[in-house]
């Protein structure tokens, strides 16, 4: 077994087994703590709650804990493999909520048969939560989750491989654009997968200014094409009215890859065949489309990023979804609408451009960051993200009618 096979393993079952664990947050040591705590002095908030179902933001730990759902069906990409076996991700999940944002979080598995069973049991356990994060629920099925989620929920539901991905993504791909001095409305995209995080990624870099029919998509059946039947309803709106077939078509003469699909599905020769300068994002987790050092060894003029921590340019959720619950929660957002996603895109982008503290350096094992080809999107464990994130998406919501709470927590600045 390979030395980090094993380690990963160790790491997950000892000291003991998993990432999470729950604490309590008040005394339990004495008979009248007990009282107070339990019988009968729960009753007091349970009557408060009923009377003002508000009150639980108030009496219980609802208004910061997120609850990570899903159903295994699109784990990273590594495919439909079942509940059970996406929970080590899902505590993961919950594990970097409380790393980077202090959220608490518990990891949900849902065994169900039809879209409809899976609707209805989130929808029935989501008030117990101050939100929903929904993870790994392979497309078409998370659009249609995630939209009559949304409706039926009183607290903000938020596909995460969707638009945690996106925002990420626009973050950088902004960021990256800047730096190779292309303008997003002239860009030609290559997008492989057309999957959830495909789908959110390019509405949203169209949302930023890129064009519809400049943007090529493919599945497994080659580009995304207006001439193909059957295509679902999502994957239509990307039929591109072309004659390209292959990614090698699509890829000449590109300005943008973006990989989320699956490990080294983009060959060197179809990199070498993309515009000057060109930016490659290879998202597939945990293996990207193209290793960075065979990308670099074809194109010595490009910007690489991959979703992982152990290269530079990490384009991953994680620098999304803790902070932006972080804000929607503190203001206690009914939703999360695009307002917010655009601030924290900008705040995103803002925070790579700020000078990088020591402890970050340190943190990250690097001798200087600035913003430039490696460094286009700062780093997960930049304790300035939280704040300056949480504060952008909490002032979105405000300003954008959907916050309960008309005023920032004092620890903002
Ligand atoms: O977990 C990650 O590293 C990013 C993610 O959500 C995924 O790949 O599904
Ligand atoms: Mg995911």
């Amino acid at each position: 077994m390979s030395d980090f096979r094993q380690r990963a393993l160790d790491y997950h079952e000892l000291p003991k087994p998993g990432k999470i664990s729950v604490e309590l947050s008040t005394s339990a040591a004495t008979v009248d703590d007990l009282a107070l705590a339990y019988s009968p002095g729960v009753a007091e908030p349970v009557r408060e709650i009923a009377a003002d179902p508000n009150a639980a933001y108030r009496y219980t730990a609802k208004g910061n804990m997120v609850a990570v759902i899903s159903n295994g069906t699109a784990i990273l990409g590594l495919g439909n493999l079942g509940p059970l076996a996406s929970k080590p991700v899902m505590e993961g999940k919950a594990l970097l909520f409380k790393r980077f944002a202090g959220l608490d979080s518990i990891d949900i598995e849902v065994k169900h048969r039809t879209t409809e069973e899976f609707i209805n049991t989130v929808a029935s356990i989501a008030d117990t939560f101050g939100g929903i994060n929904l993870e790994d629920i392979k497309a078409p099925e998370c659009f249609e989750i995630e939209k009559e989620l949304i409706k039926r929920c009183k607290v903000p539901v938020f596909h995460d491989d969707q638009h945690g991905t996106a925002i990420v993504t626009a973050a950088g791909m902004l960021n990256a654009l800047e730096i190779q001095g292309k303008d997003i409305r002239d860009i030609k995209v290559v997008c492989l997968g057309a999957g959830a995080a495909a789908v959110a990624c390019m509405e949203l870099l169209i949302k930023c200014g890129a064009q519809r029919e400049k943007i090529y998509m493919l599945d497994r059946q080659g580009i995304i094409h207006t001439r193909r039947k059957t295509l679902t309803e999502h994957k239509a709106l990307f039929a591109n009215n072309t004659d390209k077939r292959t990614l090698e078509d699509a890829m000449d003469g590109a300005d943008v890859f973006v990989g989320v699909s699956g490990p080294d599905l983009l060959p060197p020769e179809a990199l070498a065949l993309m515009a000057p300068n060109p930016i490659v994002f290879a998202c597939s987790n945990p293996d990207p489309e193209i290793k960075p050092e065979l990308a670099h060894e074809v194109r010595n003029d490009l910007i690489m990023a991959t979703g992982r921590s152990d290269y530079p340019n990490q384009v991953n959720n994680v620098l999304c979804f803790p902070f932006i619950f972080r804000g929607a929660l503190d203001v206690r957002a009914s939703q999360i609408n695009d307002e917010m996603k655009v601030a924290a895109v900008e705040a995103i982008r803002s925070v790579s451009k700020m000078p990088v503290p020591e402890e970050v350096l340190k943190a990250s094992n690097s001798e200087s960051l600035s913003f430039g080809k490696d460094y286009i999107i700062p780093k997960p464990m930049d304790p300035r993200l939280c704040k300056t994130i949480a504060s952008a998406v909490a002032k979105a919501a405000i300003d954008s009618g959907v916050a309960q709470l008309n005023e920032l927590p004092s620890d903002y600045e």
